[in-house]
């Protein structure tokens, strides 16, 4: 739902500045998303009733995030003179999805710089990276303070955890999130913010405009 946003959530100025252009009234209200079993369900049956494949629905999912990017953080409004991006990967398809955006985010004249610590040993995940990797997008190694995050880029895209996120957060990700946290640049999560589906964590990364999700609102 490109554009859903939570604006009683809304506590930073500055990361309202960079808030869509569009007007406030276009936007989706109190809308009731899936809960998490409910997603999972329905990820199941595109893959065995209607017979799609992962990689075909990560390459929309992180196509439709890239362009609702553009839609709410448009080129022109970014307030740092380089149109960086930083784009935190976790170890799932929701980190999938993040390789396929930052991708298309390139592509869109953006600057994107992926986080990617913890990288599944399968070739799904490995092409995506190549394919970042040979549109010269880069890696780092370690996750940077708050301070330097929003003093060099101009959004964070997270995509750390979606639907099947449980429990406490493990290492290396609880440093990543608290690190998120503190930083003051606006946060695109992909699908749901990080940590949302956690009985566990009280505090996920907060539910910021606009959420990217390509599961059906309620
Ligand atoms: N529905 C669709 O059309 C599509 C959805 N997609 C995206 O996929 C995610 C769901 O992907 P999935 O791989 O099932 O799960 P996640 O990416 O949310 O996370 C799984 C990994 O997270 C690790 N994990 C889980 N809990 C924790 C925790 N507490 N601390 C640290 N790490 C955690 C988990 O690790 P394990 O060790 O438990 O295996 C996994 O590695 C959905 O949200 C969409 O964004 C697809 O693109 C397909 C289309």
């Amino acid at each position: 739902q490109p554009g859903t946003c939570s604006l009683p959530s809304l506590s930073n100025s500055h990361r309202k500045d960079c808030f869509s252009s569009r007007p406030l009234s276009t936007m989706a209200h109190n809308i009731n998303y899936l809960g998490q079993e409910e997603a999972q369900h329905i990820d199941e049956e595109l893959f065995s009733e209607y017979g799609f494949s992962v990689d075909q629905l990560m390459e929309l999912a992180g196509l439709s995030c890239a362009t609702a990017v553009t839609r709410a953080y448009p080129l022109s409004s970014l307030l740092k003179s380089r149109p960086s991006l930083l784009v935190i990967c976790g170890p799932g398809n929701n980190g999938g999805d993040g390789l396929v955006c930052a991708r298309h985010l390139k592509l869109f004249g953006y600057e994107p710089t992926v986080l990617y610590p913890k990288r599944p040993n399968k070739p799904l995940f490995q092409g995506l990276t190549t394919q970042c990797e040979k549109m010269e997008i880069p890696f780092l190694t370690e996750m940077p303070e708050a301070a330097v995050i929003d003093e060099a880029y101009n959004l964070v895209i997270d995509a750390i955890f979606g639907f099947s996120f449980k429990g406490a957060v493990r290492e290396p990700f609880g440093t990543i999130l608290d690190a998120l946290k503190k930083t003051t640049v606006p946060i695109a999560s992909i699908d749901i913010p990080s940590g949302q589906f956690s009985s566990v964590v009280s505090d996920p990364i907060p539910d910021q405009c606009p959420r990217v999700s390509h599961l059906k609102p309620k």
